[in-house]
């Protein structure tokens, strides 16, 4: 994908008046596959400009609740609303972009076909060529989608997403099977949707990913919302690590640290200053090299790990 300049949408949201518009809302949204509950009793909230992280565990919900936001699909009970309307309302189309994770495209139009009928169907207006230098596709715009690689027709779903700069985008685990390099490039453009004022939801498994950019993380767990706030409050309580490798055969002086068999030594601590200084002292008295030392910050694995327990 390439730096192509991104279209200008109107102003980013900063006034907090603007910010704190509700631009997506569930309330008490339950969805029902026969007799099984897939989603049960989720509420949840997305304010205008907001970069909202719905992670969770394999089966918990996620594409479901975002198959019903597409409106497609009626939710058993409970609403939706965007911009205080239904998700089936036509209308909505030209202002919600939604990546989704099996996208079906007639494999007998070419990419450039494709992305102009979604513009048509959607009513959102932009230009083909643009969007499909910012995907990287424009080489590929008049090849057949069934002859698309499995990243190529990625990066279609996610052109289809972000024509006409729509001001609400969903984006359902964007990244699987992309290199690192599509990844990165996404992920500009993403960056730059934001800085212009797109409301973005993304699900991904990649919890980095949502770690670095959300402002918000909501973790889902068969049907359920478990916990919702933004990194630091989720991650508040979990350990940070501290990992090194030793040379030769030591006991060191704390209690939690587990040694592999290859010499990797990993503390856990919940005090990461008080910890780091008292493993420095120990390995400068000792005369100990601590290779490779290195601090992971916290993260929201331990969360998941609680969740799947
Ligand atoms: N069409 C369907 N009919 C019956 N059950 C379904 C259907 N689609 C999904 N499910 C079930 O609903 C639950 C939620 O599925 P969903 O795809 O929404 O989860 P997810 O959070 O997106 O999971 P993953 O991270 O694995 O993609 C799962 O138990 C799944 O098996």
């Amino acid at each position: 994908m390439q730096n192509t300049t991104l279209r200008t949408t109107p102003a980013a949201p900063t006034a907090d008046g603007v910010r704190s518009e509700t631009v997506v809302e569930m309330k008490d949204l339950r969805i029902d596959y026969g007799d099984f509950t897939a989603v049960d009793g989720v509420d949840l909230e997305i304010r205008r400009g907001e970069f909202l992280g719905l992670l969770g565990t394999n089966g918990a919900g996620k594409t479901t609740t975002i198959e019903v936001m597409e409106g497609h699909r009626a939710p058993t009970a409970g609403s939706v609303r965007f911009f205080g309307q239904d998700p089936s309302n036509r209308s909505l189309r030209s202002r919600v972009g939604i990546m989704l994770q099996e996208s079906g495209f007639a494999p007998d139009l070419t990419v450039r076909e494709t992305l102009a009928l979604i513009g048509r169907l959607t009513r959102r207006d932009d230009d083909v060529d643009r969007v499909l230098d910012l995907v990287d596709l424009r080489r590929r715009r008049d090849t057949r989608t069934g002859q698309l690689s499995g990243g190529e027709k990625r990066r279609l779903d996610f052109a289809t997403a972000i024509f006409g700069s729509p001001e609400l985008i969903f984006l359902d685990e964007p990244t699987t099977g992309l290199d690192i390099e599509a990844r990165d490039a996404l992920w500009h453009v993403v960056d730059r949707l934001r800085d212009e004022g797109a409301t973005i939801l993304l699900t991904t498994h990649y919890l980095e990913e949502a770690q670095e950019r959300a402002d918000r993380i909501a973790l889902m767990h068969s049907g359920r919302i478990h916990r919702q706030g933004t990194v630091a409050e989720l991650t508040s309580a979990s350990p940070s690590t501290i990992s090194f490798r030793l040379s030769r055969e030591l006991t060191v002086p704390f209690e939690d640290a587990t040694i592999a068999p290859g010499g990797g030594v990993t503390i856990p601590t919940t005090n990461l200053q008080e910890d780091l200084y008292r493993l420095l002292v120990w390995s400068r008295s000792r005369d100990v090299e601590l290779e490779g030392l290195n601090v992971g910050a916290k993260g929201l694995e331990s969360l998941f790990r609680a969740l799947n327990a």
